[in-house]
């Protein structure tokens, strides 16, 4: 498993079930043997599309909660990344599938989307920079290592453009940053010892939470209205 820091590899030990059912989801697998049918891959897309909005305003929101510079320049880096580019991504992927832009933006948000988005925004709303990387982390994360290992797992060219896009350099370095970057935090704020923290367990189940909201995502992608 590659190294995305240490906080993120307890949360991950945490909840192996959930974790696993994640990062090995059904939808995951098919991406990897090109069994997934199209039409599941560009649902999911356009619900990723509407997913991103509402990420970066999680992001943005971790900018104002953050208490450093540097966490302060870590969290509105991706949310330039995100609005400027990788949001982009997804609108010149739909096009070449035939979803325009006036589709792609009047997408009705899925329900499983809408759990999801709407819990990782109530963590960073109701708590502090730690809820909100807990929510955050096992989207950015599981990304990372499904990425990976599909890298090198794939049997299949159908889905090698997303699949490249997680296993590249640049994604793996962003997953070991922003692992960097909860550690950072942690220990900012509760202590070397941040394990021993009352807060602790709190934190390893909001990320529980959102894993377990990842693996509703993928179903809800494998079910295209
Ligand atoms: C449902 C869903 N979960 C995770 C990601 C991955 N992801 C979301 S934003 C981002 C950039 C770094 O914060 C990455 C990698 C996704 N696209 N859709």
């Amino acid at each position: 498993m590659s190294d995305y820091g240490k906080a993120f590899a307890l949360w991950r030990a945490d909840c192996p079930e959930a974790w696993r059912a994640y990062t090995r989801h059904a939808f995951v697998e098919g991406m990897k043997d090109g069994s997934l049918p199209e039409a599941a891959f560009l649902h999911y897309l356009r619900q990723d599309y509407v997913f991103l909005v509402h990420f970066s305003r999680a992001w943005a929101l971790a900018v104002t909660k953050a208490e450093t510079l540097s966490e302060m320049k870590a969290a509105a880096a991706t949310v330039n990344g995100l609005v400027n580019h990788e949001m982009q991504l997804h609108v010149e992927t739909c096009a070449k599938a035939g979803i325009g832009e006036a589709e792609l933006f009047a997408t009705e948000e899925a329900t499983a989307n809408l759990a999801y988005t709407r819990y990782v925004l109530e963590a960073g709303y109701s708590g502090d920079f730690l809820d909100l990387m807990a929510a955050l982390a096992p989207c950015v994360m599981g990304y990372g290592e499904i990425g990976a290992r599909l890298g090198t797992e794939a049997t299949s060219d159908a889905y090698a453009e997303w699949i490249g896009t997680y296993a590249g350099d640049e994604y793996q370095q962003i997953c070991r940053d922003v692992g960097a970057l909860i550690d950072g935090a942690l220990v900012h704020r509760l202590g070397a010892d941040y394990t021993l923290s009352p807060r602790w367990a709190r934190l390893s189940q909001r990320f529980a939470t959102a894993t377990r909201l990842e693996v509703d995502f993928w179903q809800m992608g494998l079910t295209p209205a």
